[in-house]
């Protein structure tokens, strides 16, 4: 199971997050990706941790003030981006704009959709893997594979044999992590479950504990 923490713009510490992370992901062999704000992504790399950016622009280099080139985010140490985050929403040619500009930069991509409709049109742009995120569930700690497990079945269905699919929103335990690889997942995508935790490294450890 992949693991991919999206620090989103929570007031937390992102290198003592990635710190942990990066210790869990040793210790235990399983794979984890910490997402921070873009202006954390180099020291969070330094960490030795798995770093994504949780956007990229659909651009190249030139005159588009105020987006995040998928290079500048290569260079400051991501090895992958999100797309099309719920709290991120773009338009299909936006998104498919934003994976070949990673594409570009050698970066792995995930794209984000609401349901198993949106999954499939995601697919079909080839992302290395999708994610489904019910948004009425996200931040709630009522986990997807819980509260809406056909959503994550059916979008496993939906995105083919060719695409891998994360689920997320509401995932928080190792039981959530379980469930969802039951349900046909190839990992989750977290947020507050850690990143609000008092204790964002026990959280982590027991997170992957059952895996
Ligand atoms: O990117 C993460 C998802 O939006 C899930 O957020 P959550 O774990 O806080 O529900």
């Amino acid at each position: 199971m992949f693991v991919l923490l999206n620090l989103k713009a929570y007031a937390c510490d992102p290198v003592e997050i990635a710190a942990a992370a990066a210790d869990v992901a040793d210790e235990t062999g399983v794979r984890v990706a910490v997402a921070p704000q873009t202006a954390a992504i180099g020291r969070v790399a330094e960490t030795g941790v798995e770093t994504w950016a949780q956007h990229v622009s659909g651009v190249g280099s030139g005159s588009h003030t105020g987006s995040t080139l998928a290079e500048a985010v290569a260079d400051a140490g991501a090895t992958g981006t999100l797309l099309n985050h719920s709290e991120r929403r773009r338009r299909l040619a936006d998104i498919d704009a934003g994976i070949r500009a990673a594409e570009r930069a050698g970066l792995e991509t995930v794209v984000c959709a609401n349901n198993p409709r949106q999954i499939a049109a995601a697919a079909r742009l080839e992302p290395d893997a999708v994610a489904v995120e019910p948004p009425e569930l996200i931040g709630t700690g009522t986990p997807v594979s819980k509260a809406d497990p056909e959503i994550v079945t059916d979008s496993v269905a939906a995105a083919g044999d060719e695409v891998p699919v994360l689920c997320g929103a509401g995932i928080s335990t190792g039981e959530d992590l379980l469930a969802a690889a039951e349900l046909g997942a190839e990992g989750v995508l977290l947020a507050s479950g850690v990143a609000k935790a008092d204790d964002p490294r026990a959280a982590l450890e027991a997170l992957v504990e059952p895996l």
